[in-house]
């Protein structure tokens, strides 16, 4: 078997374009769907995501504005800043390009955001909505996946889901999401014993553990669908988690490193922020 390969990139220039009508819609009745991105220091990886994003909301026609911050601002200062952006009437979505620097608590950021404002989804006030199945943000790479299966026309109910990362940001969210639309979800993570035993009883594997080829064909069940969340730069090409070459031979569905899951991300981030405004505008 050869996999269909699920472009997320091509998926999310169609949702885009839709977004771009749905924007300009909003922009006769005088609402102007913003987005402030807040990132400190230059690391380089984490620039070139936030460029990407700015792009983005862009080409939708979005307000987006990028605030650089030197690395030693205090947490004081960020939270200051937070503040001013949360009272800020034109300002519908509010992200803090994550990890902050070490002096800096990222639990204290996340909560710092007004939760009407939290377009990433991290605020503990939208994760409990979501584990309780209310309709609030949800995070963006999570539910960046689960509108890619849905748009693949793969099937969600009844399905073993096995997750490889149990993250906060990632893993956990993503298990929840698939929880809620009736999976059966497995996660793994360091301390799991004999993970191939579980990797193989997968009828969906998604991979967010930030480990270069942790996961190839002989490790997948024949058929199942493969989703590489993983962005790691290797001798400075962009990889996910999963090697593609020998997963492509026993997967029915896999997503391609770059080009998959990313584009989606930051499509749910816009989809998120048109979100903010209209509620904020009771629309
Ligand atoms: N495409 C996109 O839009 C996005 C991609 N990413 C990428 O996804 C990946 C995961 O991100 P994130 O969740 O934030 O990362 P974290 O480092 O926070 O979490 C990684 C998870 O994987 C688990 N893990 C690590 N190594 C192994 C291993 N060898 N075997 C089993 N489990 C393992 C960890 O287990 P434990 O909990 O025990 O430590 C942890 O739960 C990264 O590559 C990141 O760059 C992230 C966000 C968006
Ligand atoms: N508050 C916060 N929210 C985030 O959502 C967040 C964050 N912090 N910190 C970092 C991670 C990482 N992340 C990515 C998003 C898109 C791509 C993406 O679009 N990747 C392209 C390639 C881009 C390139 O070529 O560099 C692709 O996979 O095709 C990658 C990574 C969001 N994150």
């Amino acid at each position: 078997m050869t996999a269909e390969v699920i472009y997320g990139k091509q998926l999310a220039e169609d949702l885009r374009q839709e977004m771009k009508e749905e924007v300009s819609a909003l922009h006769t009745k005088d609402i102007r769907p913003k987005l402030v991105v807040v990132i400190l220091g230059e690391d380089p990886a984490s620039m070139s995501y936030v460029k990407g994003k700015q792009r983005a909301s862009e080409k939708v026609g979005m307000d987006s504005d990028l605030i650089e911050l030197p690395v030693e601002t205090s947490e004081r200062e960020l939270l200051d800043l937070i503040e001013k952006l949360n009272q800020d009437p034109t300002v519908h979505g509010i992200l803090v390009q994550l990890p902050v620097p070490d002096h800096i608590s990222d639990q204290k950021i996340i909560e710092a955001i007004h939760p009407d404002k939290d377009v990433d989804g991290f605020h503990p006030a939208n994760v409990g909505k979501m584990m309780t199945g209310q309709d609030t943000f949800f995070p963006c790479t999570p539910y960046g996946i689960l509108v890619m299966l849905k748009r693949a026309d793969i099937t969600l109910e009844g399905k073993h889901v096995v997750i490889i990362g149990r993250s906060n940001l990632v893993g956990k969210p993503v298990g929840q999401l698939l929880l809620n639309e009736n999976a059966t979800v497995t996660h793994c993570h360091s301390r799991t014993k004999d993970m191939q035993s579980h990797t193989k009883q997968a009828d969906i594997l998604i991979v967010a553990a930030g480990k270069p080829s942790l996961i190839s064909g002989e490790d997948i069940k024949e058929g199942a669908v493969v989703i590489d969340v993983g962005v790691n730069r290797v001798d400075g090409k962009l990889t996910g988690d999963v090697d593609f070459d020998s997963a492509k031979e026993v997967a029915s569905h896999i997503t391609p490193v770059p080009k998959g899951v990313g584009p989606m991300t930051i499509t749910m981030l816009l989809h998120n922020t048109i979100k903010a405004a209209k509620r904020i505008h009771n629309q």
